[in-house]
């Protein structure tokens, strides 16, 4: 079942050369409980997409979209205030550089405090409960010790204490994850959770999003330039590129029947091992770069950079569903 359904999302921002439609019907479908990757190079839109996702759009945005379903909820339907009220409880978000979403002038307690849900009757009156009835009712003190612990740390009393810029950068990024999953949500986004991070915490990082999967069946959407490390841990693939969404599958779909010259391209580049590891770096098996926001070609965006561009492509190709796997090619065609 989808948890989250996205048909022909697109946005157009005004700018001061005029309107340009940074992304272009774009579709998304993910399936509640998987992880789902977003994945494509730096600057086709992800963020974008995770935004519109979030309603947090600016003033000189248009976003519309055939359909946008968190579950059952219309979200397109939603007043800005309902919107804020799905942001922290059914969805939340994990950014990249942690340390400049964490407050730096408060402790990390009251940064996570300030996440948590409301206390219950039982823990408001847990000192007058614990000496009548006896009973125990977890206190908060204990309730963020296990939080933290959930997110592999174990030394929480020095990192509550702390300032976030005491900490590195991979356990303000646990921090983060645990203020993530306080309200239990049913999706979250994680916009390149480990860039800037060593390779080791990288890992730590992806193996703990990974487990909060497994164990909390939490949904996962993923957002990375890294093809190798984001396919790893994921169940469903979508790339996107230059704002358009081109192929969409499963892990063994998009790993062993890509249809899409993009995605195909994403391959190679994992296969010959020149992962695009860097935030900023480029599809080195493809020629050309990505184009700027201002200088979007028409119809198929890979168009200038595809091996198979034809003069149709100059027209946006239809989109192809086979058995959940989806592609928007003109000539489409496996890998030989
Ligand atoms: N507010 C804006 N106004 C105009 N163009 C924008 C705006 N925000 C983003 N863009 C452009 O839209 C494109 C997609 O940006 P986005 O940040 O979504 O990319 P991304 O895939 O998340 O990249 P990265 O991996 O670097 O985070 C870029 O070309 C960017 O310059």
């Amino acid at each position: 079942m989808a948890l989250l359904d996205i048909r022909n999302l697109s946005i157009d921002i005004e700018t001061a050369q005029g309107k340009i439609r940074v992304i272009d019907k774009a579709t998304l479908n993910i399936v509640d409980g998987s992880i789902h990757g977003l994945i494509g190079e730096s600057g086709s839109g992800k963020t974008l997409i995770a935004k519109a996702i979030l309603g947090l759009h600016s003033s000189n945005w248009t976003v519309t979209a055939d359909r946008m379903f968190l579950g059952k909820t219309d979200l397109t339907k939603l007043s800005q205030k309902e919107r804020r009220e799905i942001l922290g409880t059914e969805i939340s978000v994990i950014f990249q550089e942690p340390s400049s979403y964490l407050d730096p002038s408060q402790r990390i307690r009251t940064q996570i405090e300030s996440v948590l849900p409301k206390k219950t009757w039982q823990q408001r009156f847990r000192p007058i409960l614990s000496k009548i009835k006896r009973v125990t009712v977890p206190s908060r003190r204990l309730q963020i010790k296990e939080l933290l612990h959930k997110v592999g740390i174990q030394n929480d009393v020095a990192v509550l204490k702390s300032f976030p810029h005491q900490l590195s950068e991979g356990v303000c990024q646990k921090v983060m994850i645990a203020m993530a999953i306080a309200n239990n949500p049913r999706l979250i986004i994680a916009d390149e959770p480990t860039t800037a991070m060593e390779s080791v915490t990288q890992s730590q990082i992806y193996r703990l999003l990974y487990k909060l999967n497994q164990l909390n069946n939490t949904t996962l959407l993923m957002l990375s330039n890294n093809f190798a490390n984001t396919s790893s841990i994921s169940d469903y693939m979508t790339l996107v590129y230059c704002g358009q969404t081109v192929e969409s599958g499963s892990y063994k779909q998009i790993m062993s029947s890509a249809m899409h010259p993009y995605t195909q391209a994403m391959l190679k580049t994992m296969i010959n091992n020149e992962e695009i590891n860097e935030h900023k770096a480029q599809l080195y098996t493809l020629p050309g770069n990505i184009p700027s926001s201002n200088q979007l070609p028409i119809g198929c965006r890979l168009g200038p950079r595809c091996p198979k561009a034809q003069k149709i492509c100059v027209k946006n190709p239809t989109l192809t569903i086979q058995k959940g796997h989806s592609f928007r090619c003109h000539y489409p065609s496996k890998l030989s």
